[in-house]
């Protein structure tokens, strides 16, 4: 079976005066069902290998394959198509749009996806947003969330079109650490009962530990961590 995610000798060069190397010669494959935390000093590349990893920027080097799909070559197009149907994306701030409410938020990916009714989103919403304990709170916008809350929401809009692979950048960055014990909880029995895979750029050396596997970078290389 291929790998979930296949990169090799992936590499991205800002082109610039004195051209900038964000990540240099990456080969790594990622399977279903792992949690992966990406670590390194501040600097070395981990959100830059992230946005390659989740085609919201372009390798100048090196090829990725997502699902056994090469993904060079593709339009815009499929590669938004992807990034919605495959994808789900967690970042450290957790980017809800503040004039819709907490249950619109989770239906967003769905509605761009078109894939369900107006019927099917409602309960899928409703049946996210309960899992991860925001039943109360559906109607609300984020701004009368706590931290801890909007974050779940956005992991339930990252999970909205059932992707099998989250990306997270600092997902817990902004979280006190009952908060951020709480996000982590929830990712690793996303992996663990769901067999969804989910990357993680984190500084936070506990989530870290705990995750399955650890790819660390040094001045955007893999090092031994
Ligand atoms: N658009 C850009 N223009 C110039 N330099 C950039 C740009 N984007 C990133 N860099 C540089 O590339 C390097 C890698 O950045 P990146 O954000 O991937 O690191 P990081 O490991 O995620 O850092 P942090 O832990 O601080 O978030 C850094 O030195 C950064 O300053």
């Amino acid at each position: 079976m291929s790998a979930l995610i296949e990169i090799k000798g992936l590499t991205r060069i800002l082109p610039a005066a004195v051209p900038v190397t964000l990540v240099e010669d990456i080969s790594l494959a990622i399977g279903a069902g792992e949690l992966v935390a990406i670590t390194g000093p501040s600097g070395s590349g981990k959100s830059s290998l992230l946005y390659l990893l989740g085609l919201l920027d372009k390798a100048t080097g090196g090829t990725l394959a997502i699902e056994g799909r090469d993904t060079a070559g593709l339009s815009e197009r499929e590669r938004a198509g992807i990034r919605l149907a495959t994808l789900g994306f967690v970042f450290q701030f957790h980017f809800l749009l503040p004039e819709f409410t907490v249950r619109e938020n989770v239906e967003i990916p769905m509605r761009r996806l078109g894939r369900l009714g107006a019927t099917a989103m409602r309960e899928r919403s409703t049946e996210l947003l309960s899992a991860l304990g925001l039943a109360d709170h559906l109607d609300k916008r984020p701004d009368q969330l706590s931290g801890g809350q909007r974050q779940r929401v956005a992991v339930a809009r990252s999970l909205a079109n059932d992707p099998p692979l989250i990306l997270a950048d600092e997902p817990t960055g902004s979280l006190d650490s009952k908060n951020s014990d709480q996000v982590f909880a929830i990712l690793d029995a996303l992996v663990r009962e769901r067999g969804k895979t989910v990357i993680a750029v984190t500084h936070d050396t506990e989530m870290a530990a705990k995750a399955s596997r650890r790819i660390h970078l040094v001045d955007g290389r893999l090092a031994k961590s």
